[in-house]
C-alpha cells in the first residue's frame, strides 16, 4: 500500500545479517545518519541464509521489505531488487574484496605470498561459482570445474609459484556467499600446486584476529576500505594487506524494485 507510510507496514525493520558483518555497522550507521532512530527503526541481525529466506518470502508475496544487501551476490540475479541511493555515503564509496595475511608469511612461504599477488578476478567470474553452489552444488567442485572452465586464468594465476610438496596452509574466511566461492578456488589451486590447504568459516571479527594472531594465514575475505574498516582498524599493523582480489563490490540497503517510490535510505523516514 504505498500510500501507507512504509515503517508501520514493515516494523519499522531492516532485515540484516549476521551481527559481526561490516554491513551491519553500516546499516546501524544509516539509522543515525538519517535519523530513522526517531521512528525507532531498528536492525534486525539474523545470518545470509534468514535473510534471503525472508526476502524470498517477502517478494512472493509481493510484500515490503528493506534487507542489507551486496554485491557480488547471487540476490541481484535471483531476485527483482535494487540499491537504495546512499547520499551521505554511509556505506562508502568503491569497495573491494581485499586478500590480508599474517605479518610473518611473505617470510615463511614466499611462493603462496606470490601467489596471493596474482590472485584477482571479477563478479561475473565470482558469479559462476555463486551461483552452481546456491543451486546445490559443493564448492569444491563448483571451484574444480571453474578452474576447468579457465586454463588461461589459472596459468596466470600460478606462473611461477614452486610446488608445495605438502606444505600446510591455512586460510580463514566468513561463510558469506562470495567468501565460500573465492577461498574454495584458492584452496583448489594450491592443492592444484601440492599444498596442504585447510579452510576455516567463522565471524568476521574472529577471522581478523585470527590473521592478527598468526593462527591463520591468510584470508581472501577482506572488505575494504569500508565494510571491514573498523577491523583493519583494530588490528593495524598486525596484517598485511596484499591486494584487492576483486574490485567493485558494494554494500547497502536493497529493496525489491515495486518498491517504486522508495529510491533512497532518505525515502524510508518519509
Ligand atoms: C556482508 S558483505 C559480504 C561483508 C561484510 O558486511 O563485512
Amino acid at each position: 500500500n504505498p500510500k501507507q507510510k512504509l515503517g508501520p507496514q514493515i516494523n519499522y525493520t531492516i532485515t540484516g545479517i549476521d551481527a559481526g558483518a561490516g554491513i551491519m555497522g553500516g546499516a546501524q550507521s544509516a539509522l543515525s545518519a538519517y535519523h530513522l532512530q526517531k521512528d525507532n527503526w531498528q536492525l534486525q541481525t539474523s545470518s545470509t541464509a534468514a535473510m534471503t529466506s525472508t526476502l524470498d518470502k517477502a517478494i512472493k508475496y509481493k510484500q515490503p521489505i528493506v534487507i542489507t544487501g551486496w554485491q557480488p551476490h547471487w540476490m541481484f540475479t535471483k531476485y527483482p531488487i535494487k540499491f537504495l541511493k546512499d547520499p551521505k555515503h554511509v556505506f562508502g564509496k568503491a569497495e573491494n574484496i581485499h586478500t590480508i595475511t599474517r605479518v610473518g608469511l611473505k617470510k615463511d612461504n614466499p611462493a603462496v605470498y606470490k601467489f596471493l599477488t596474482q590472485f584477482h578476478w571479477n563478479a561475473t567470474q565470482m558469479s559462476q561459482i555463486m551461483l552452481k553452489v546456491n543451486a546445490g552444488e559443493a564448492p569444491s567442485k563448483a571451484a574444480k570445474a571453474y578452474i576447468q572452465a579457465h586454463p588461461a586464468q589459472v596459468k596466470q594465476w600460478l606462473s611461477g609459484v614452486k610446488a608445495g610438496h605438502g606444505k600446510a596452509v591455512k586460510f580463514t574466511y566468513v561463510a558469506w556467499d562470495s567468501e565460500i566461492a573465492s577461498t574454495n578456488l584458492v584452496k583448489q589451486l594450491l592443492e592444484s600446486k601440492g599444498y596442504k590447504v585447510t579452510i576455516q568459516p567463522m565471524e568476521a571479527e574472529t577471522m581478523w584476529a585470527s590473521i592478527a594472531t598468526n593462527a591463520a594465514d591468510a584470508s581472501v575475505s577482506a572488505w575494504l576500505p569500508t565494510t571491514s574498516g573498523r577491523y583493519a582498524k583494530q588490528y593495524k599493523g598486525q596484517f598485511v594487506d596484499v591486494r584487492a582480489n576483486l574490485h567493485g563490490a558494494k554494500t547497502g540497503l536493497a529493496v525489491p524494485k515495486y518498491m517504486k517510490n522508495i529510491n533512497s535510505i532518505s525515502d524510508l523516514v518519509n
